[in-house]
């Protein structure tokens, strides 16, 4: 078995999957929503990505039950991109690793569609092969596909990425920002209809990061139904999503377009910043 393949495609399947835990103990026969009714529900109003009432703890050493995520509901619509914002330790990589199947939830049910993939932070995480066409073919070697079929698929997703002219480079000579590219083209080769996206752009210069966010709109779109959540600190970034979710302290504060989300977090910050100054 690779690791290394598994680490990139965490729950490649091809049918969506549910996760569903009751809502408290006691309730554990009586959920208020059960599998059927989400994948219902998410087919007619055609979202690829819902959470409803979802709470997280992480049992460490010094507490037995630390509370993360306290009661988040989402709901992203399919071909949408999409921003995860918030102060650090809010719980947007927990939700996010959540919805990857990375973490599963104490309660609350979780749908997203398949195939979806995580995309991590440190590229070198996840860039593995010395050329970038074979990095991208990587992830294919699972799927019976003919030579043209994997070409044709490596030479599409590099496109969408802006990295057609990087076919056989060594990923050693690439930017940080270039391998993200190459990280979301795997994906892509794959079909991917859901990515999610922590933080990639944190490290990068101003030019490698609208590379990748540029990258990402590009490959986000409502005829091939790829959807993109992106966890992010940067509001400069919100200029290019559909929508954004607001969270703090484990809770999602505000749902909706992105530019009332980035009017949200401004009045937020200045009134922050008004408080420590009086
Ligand atoms: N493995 C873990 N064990 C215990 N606590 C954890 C673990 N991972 C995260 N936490 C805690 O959960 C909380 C939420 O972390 P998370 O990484 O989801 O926040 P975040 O909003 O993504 O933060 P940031 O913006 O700083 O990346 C934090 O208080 C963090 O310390």
């Amino acid at each position: 078995m690779n690791l290394l393949c598994l680490t990139r495609f965490p729950e490649r399947v091809l049918a969506p999957v549910y996760v569903t835990v009751p809502t408290t103990t006691a309730t554990a026969t009586s959920r208020e929503y059960s599998p059927l009714d989400i994948f219902r529900s998410n087919k007619a109003q055609n979202f690829a990505i819902e959470g409803r009432n979802l709470k997280f703890s992480f049992t460490t050493r010094q507490t037995q039950d630390a509370p993360v995520l306290r009661d988040c509901s989402i709901r992203i619509p399919c071909g949408q991109f999409w921003m995860l914002l918030g102060p650090n330790g809010c719980g947007k990589s927990t939700l996010l690793k959540i919805l990857a199947g990375l973490l599963t939830p104490t309660s609350g049910t979780v749908y997203v569609n398949e195939p979806k993939s995580f995309v991590f932070q440190n590229p070198d995480h996840q860039v593995v092969m010395p050329t970038v066409d074979a990095d991208v073919a990587f992830g294919l070697g699972k799927i019976n596909f003919t030579n043209d079929e994997v070409r044709s698929r490596v030479s599409r997703a590099l496109h969408a990425v802006g990295l057609s002219d990087y076919m056989k480079r060594s990923v050693q000579t690439l930017s940080g920002g270039q391998k993200q590219r190459v990280a979301i083209a795997g994906a892509l080769a794959e079909a991917c209809k859901v990515l999610l996206l922590d933080e990639l752009t944190t490290f990068l210069d101003e030019t490698d990061q609208v590379g990748v966010i540029k990258a990402v709109r590009n490959s986000v779109d409502t005829s091939t139904e790829v959807t993109a959540l992106w966890v992010t600190h940067r509001l400069e970034e919100l200029h290019y999503a559909d929508g954004a979710i607001y969270m703090e302290d484990g809770k999602v504060v505000m749902h909706g377009d992105a530019a009332s989300i980035r009017s949200f977090i401004e009045s937020r910050q200045s009134a922050y910043i008004n408080q420590i100054n009086s």
